[in-house]
């Protein structure tokens, strides 16, 4: 059974009064449930709660804490989430109000990228914020480094002289995972060289969180799942090798999804676990265009990419925007939506990952982008070596092929300059001559 949780949105009336990146409250309250069930908790209720003045002690009034005290017994809830970051003060004291753990928005997002971290640097980035974070509140985290730890260390209410081992400890663990930290780096060329290694584009999809990356990666992969060999069975299991139409392969990668307001020293884990974006060929922004805070979301997202230098500037003619969940708009909406997308005068696909529907368009979309600098080229091969035939279908787009009698096969085939260059070194022993 898991643990019951209460998700509580506080709506700041000062942060609306000044007007500045106001976003909708129920759509924020419905981000933390998502947020909160993504490690495993149960929202038995969640609700937006008016804070007309923040206390410096709990945050919320003494009325509503009360309210919310009542609830928590009634419906034997053990997690409170606060979505807003709390000092340690408000924190500790709003645990003691409501009688239940309390985790507020930056433990939350720290939890969710401890599950989700999938590099090894990406991992220890997360320790080090978590272990930075509970220096500074000496309280324990939720769950991440419980299970880290096999639950030592940091339960139960520690003494004067156990804070102080704490203190030590995390201490000591802060310096080593600062020391690996500098050896990952100091390695990571070798990582890149690996990735280079892959010989097909790396197509990354970036998003919202909620946006629906997971879904379409599922629904792109499902469509085409290949055999898993040598080579991919060492990659993350969140990329996968899946075919386009006109035979290209591409990598697909899934991502860590974005999140407002992000905790300044939570950017570095964040950022780790978005190194394969800025290595990316081609980068796929997914959009919930029906979210209401859709437009916030992109601006989000857009900033996060540009700080890691990836726009259309650095990427020109590499960038495509999906928005995703358009079976959940009206009909009209739909229907004027798909009529500008399609007119194909932008880098933009409107697509359901759930239905299915504009998939097709997108990986045709995807094709066309990689295929932007194609030339056509011929060669004449010899067909005894089967490798370099395979080599082109899985690269470029063939266009063309005839075999003849004497064993040779005369083939056209769309390539990136980079790729022919490629094929020509790699397989000049198969060449017969350069076809027409
Ligand atoms: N109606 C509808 N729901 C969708 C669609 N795509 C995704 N969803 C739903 O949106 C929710 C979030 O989808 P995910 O694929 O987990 O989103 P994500 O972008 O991977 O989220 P993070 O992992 O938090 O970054 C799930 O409940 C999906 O079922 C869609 O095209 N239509």
């Amino acid at each position: 059974m898991g643990t019951r949780a209460l998700v509580v949105h506080p709506r700041l009336k000062t942060e609306e009064e000044t007007g500045e990146g106001v976003r909708d409250p129920e759509a924020r309250l419905e981000e933390a449930v998502g947020l909160t069930s993504a490690i495993d908790l149960i929202t038995v209720h969640s609700e937006v709660v008016a804070v007309a003045r923040p206390r410096p002690g709990s945050l919320l009034g003494s009325g509503q804490i009360e309210r919310l005290a009542q609830l928590v017994e009634a419906m034997e809830i053990e997690v409170v989430v606060v979505d807003r970051p709390l000092t340690p003060v408000q924190q500790r004291n709003l645990e003691k109000a409501l009688k239940a753990k309390v985790l507020d928005r930056t433990q939350l997002i720290l939890e969710i990228f401890g599950a989700r971290a999938r590099t090894h640097e990406g991992r220890l980035q997360v320790d080090l914020a978590s272990l930075t974070f509970q220096r500074s509140r000496l309280v324990r985290s939720w769950t991440h480094l419980e299970r880290q730890r096999g639950g030592t260390g940091f339960m139960g209410g520690p003494g004067e002289s156990q804070l102080e081992i704490d203190r030590r400890l995390i201490g000591d663990r802060i310096t080593k995972i600062r020391r690996e930290l500098e050896e990952v780096k100091r390695t990571r060329e070798l990582h890149r060289g690996a990735r280079k290694r892959v010989p097909y584009p790396i197509v990354a999809l970036v998003g919202y969180t909620n946006a629906g990356k997971s879904t379409l990666f599922n629904r792109l992969s499902g469509a085409s799942v290949m055999a898993e060999d040598l080579l991919f069975a060492t990659l993350d299991p969140t990329m996968r090798r899946i075919g386009l139409p006109g035979g290209r392969t591409i990598i697909l990668s899934d991502t860590v999804g974005f999140i407002s307001e992000l905790p300044t020293h939570l950017v570095a884990a964040f950022r780790a676990t978005l190194e394969e974006v800025t290595e990316a060929d081609v980068v796929v922004h997914v959009r919930d265009i029906a979210h209401p805070d859709t437009a916030a979301q992109k601006a989000d997202v857009l900033g996060v990419l540009a700080d890691l230098g990836i726009d259309e500037t650095t990427r020109p003619g590499r960038m495509l925007e999906v928005l995703n969940k358009i079976d959940r708009l009206p009909d009209d909406q739909r229907i004027a939506l798909k009529q500008r997308t399609e007119a194909g005068n932008e880098p933009v696909v409107a697509v359901s990952a759930v239905t299915g529907e504009g998939i097709d368009r997108l990986t045709a979309a995807i094709a066309q982008l990689l295929g932007v600098d194609d030339r056509l080229c011929g060669f004449v091969l010899d067909l005894s070596d089967g490798a370099a035939v395979a080599w082109l279908y899985a690269h470029g787009d063939v266009v063309e092929r005839s075999d003849d009698a004497e064993g040779t096969t005369a083939v056209k085939v769309r390539l990136s300059a980079a790729d022919a260059a490629r094929f020509e070194k790699r397989f000049a022993g198969a060449i017969r001559r350069p076809a027409d």
